[in-house]
């Protein structure tokens, strides 16, 4: 759930540091185009401003020629008279002097030429039809005017007329001054001006009529924007800018104009805003780029985090649920679980190993694990290492060993089997080990009845043949190693059958015991008793240092087979015939031993029974002890 929330926080966050990021590319390139586009206007403004100034310089000095012209024309009444134009054209001449390689025309009132400075060629040419000479003659236009731009006035070149009429009496009008700017002069001013793609520069009358442009295409320069948007605008200020679209070309673009001072004419630049904004709008297009990056990479991390979170969580649900039932396994089952980490400290035990051992879990922590139980071998006396300190030192599962844990409190002993195995990370580190302990006091005890079964007699408790078997090869090969005498009695109860037959089978039974006991107690602690089966006993005695020693003995056995065993209160005396045979006299073979002794029992039986005979390998066997028989005692 926590992490679910935080995934949640974090898309958020992310989705406020994008539109964070967004805002801050849109505000900044709204800022930067800002500052651009005022930077552009004002470089125009300025553009404009002095382009006006310095045609309006050009014009003055045509027009101050003019007006000088016409006043001497007015007061010389020239024009009226009709005089001879030899001497005024000395006058002419003085006014008009190397002005922008410019011309002065002077009109009659009829429009042809009577004089010009600097030559008197195409005298008597008419411009009646010339804008300029209809303006003063129909119009009745008063000041300078501005012509179009025409041809005819100076030897084919383009040239812009700058006209005044000259007025005689009553206002009549006698004739016209023409001062003459050549548009190539013009033109290449203008055309040192780069404005880029689209952009220029304009020169238009207040009547619309573009005079002359740069870049300089002759068919648009005589065009008229009379009635346009934009020329409207041009004439509501005498200064001034604006975005407008041309209606020539379609481009829209950013004019700034001024009025030429006080002629009928205006300069305009006119910048594309495409290419007024083209390296701003380059920036845009790689910052916002590279803006949307950032924006989406935030996205992108935001939600690969998100994911990543969402799988974690789901594995840690998965490692809790997994945990869960681990702890609840260890709760639920019979068996003991200690686990320790890397240095063998105790880190947890489940009930079961806290029951057995006495120990709690806030006692038992970071303890070595040898304090909850001692490792014994087979004979329970051994000390080993424990089976977890083992699988953490060789980084191997340690199988089945056998343990003895000791209660903390009461001292009480469980035989355990332990199992350990090491904790190893996916690096191959060993973290720790976990032990299962189970108790086997059970079968533990199970076992060592049937190992007692196995070896030793059911009735009596002696040792079986088995037993006598694995006793005898040990105690010859003693007797090997030291030289001493090993003797192999074989007894044979006498006339047993009677006893179960007069006093029935549990008389029997508790005879044989009582033999058993009685021969027990008659030797030695080292020596062996054993019962053969039926009534028959065999008694190895090892280390035997004379024949004496062995007499001792014999009577001993013989004696003791002689003690009155009691059923119901009356008193039996039980005898036995027994075969003596020695290692290594007679035989060194266990098997031929016992043959030996069986052989020398038979013929103590056939002897007359109650005597104890050695055995002797060409005759019959010597006897070695007898016992007296009373006739009423079997
Ligand atoms: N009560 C009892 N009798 C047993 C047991 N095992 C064998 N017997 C009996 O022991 C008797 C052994 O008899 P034998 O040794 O053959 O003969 P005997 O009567 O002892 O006579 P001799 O050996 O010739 O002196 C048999 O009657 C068996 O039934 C037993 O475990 N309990």
């Amino acid at each position: 759930m926590i992490y679910r929330f935080f995934s949640h926080r974090i898309a958020w966050l992310a989705l406020i540091v994008s539109l964070g990021i967004g805002a801050l590319f849109v505000h900044t390139m709204w800022s930067m185009r800002k500052e651009h586009w005022d930077y552009q206007l004002r470089t125009n403004t300025n553009l404009s401003s002095t382009l006006a100034k310095g045609l309006e310089w050009s014009l003055d000095a045509v027009d101050l020629s003019l007006q000088k012209t016409a006043i001497a024309l007015r007061e010389t009444q020239v024009l009226e008279n009709g005089e001879d134009t030899t001497p005024n054209q000395a006058l002419l001449d003085a006014l008009w002097r190397d002005i922008n390689n410019s011309n002065l025309l002077v009109l009659d009132n009829q429009g042809r030429i009577v004089h010009r400075a600097q030559g008197v060629q195409s005298v008597g040419k008419q411009f009646l039809a010339h804008d300029f000479f209809q303006a003063f003659r129909t119009d009745s236009h008063h000041g300078v005017f501005i012509g179009r731009p025409t041809k005819e006035l100076l030897m084919g070149e383009y040239v812009l007329p700058v006209a005044r009429a000259v007025r005689g009496k009553y206002g009549l009008l006698t004739g016209v001054v023409v001062g003459t700017l050549r548009m190539q002069d013009i033109n290449a001013w203008l055309s040192t001006m780069n404005l880029g793609q689209h952009s220029g520069v304009n020169v238009i009358r207040d009547d619309g009529l573009v005079l002359t442009r740069f870049p300089y295409q002759e068919m648009q320069s005589l065009q008229s924007l009379a009635g346009s948007q934009n020329l409207a605008h041009f004439l509501a200020t005498p200064q001034g800018n604006f975005v407008g679209t041309a209606v020539i070309d379609g481009v829209q673009r950013l004019y700034t104009h001024n009025k030429v001072g006080h002629y009928p004419l205006l300069v305009n630049v006119a910048q594309s805003t495409q290419a007024m904004l083209h390296g701003w709008a380059r920036n845009a297009w790689q910052l916002g780029a590279f803006a949307l990056l950032l924006m989406l990479s935030c996205l992108g991390l935001a939600i690969m985090f998100t994911r990543e979170l969402a799988r974690r969580e789901s594995m840690e649900a998965d490692l809790f649920t997994e945990k869960e039932r681990m702890r609840l396994t260890l709760q639920s089952i019979s068996d003991a679980v200690i686990c320790t980490d890397a240095q063998g400290r105790i880190t947890y035990l489940n009930p079961v190993a806290k029951e057995l051992t006495g120990w709690t879990m806030d006692d038992a922590r970071h303890q070595p694990v040898e304090i909850m139980h001692v490792l014994r071998d087979a004979t329970g006396g051994y000390v080993q290492a424990s089976p977890l300190r083992l699988a953490l030192e060789s980084g191997q599962a340690i199988e089945r060993a056998r343990t003895t844990v000791t209660h903390r409190f009461n001292g009480e002993r469980v035989e355990m089997e332990e199992s350990a195995s090491p904790v190893i990370s996916a690096d191959g580190v060993v973290l720790g080990a976990v032990a299962v302990l189970r108790d086997v006091t059970v079968t533990a005890a199970r076992e060592a009845r049937m190992q007692r079964l196995a070896f030793h007699d059911v009735l009596t408790g002696l040792p079986n043949r088995l037993l006598l078997q694995d006793r005898a090869l040990q105690a010859i090969a003693q007797s090997k190693r030291t030289g001493d005498m090993l003797a192999v009695v074989y007894l044979d109860l006498d006339r047993f059958k009677q006893i179960n037959d007069s006093l029935g089978h549990h008389a029997g039974d508790a005879a044989l015991v009582h033999a058993a006991k009685a021969l027990q107690a008659c030797v030695r602690e080292s020596d062996t008793v054993c019962r053969l089966g039926g009534d028959e006993f065999v008694v190895l005695l090892p280390a035997l240092t004379s024949e004496a020693h062995l007499m001792g003995i014999a009577q001993k056995i013989q004696q003791a087979c002689a003690l009155p065993f009691t059923w119901d209160g009356k008193d039996y005396v039980l005898h036995a015939s027994g075969g003596v045979a020695l290692y290594p006299v007679h035989a060194v073979q266990w098997d031929a031993l016992l043959h030996c002794a069986d052989a020398a029992m038979y013929a103590a039986k056939k002897a007359g029974r109650h005597q104890i005979r050695l055995y002797q390998p060409q005759a019959e066997a010597s006897l070695l002890v007898c016992a007296e028989v009373p006739e009423d005692v079997v």
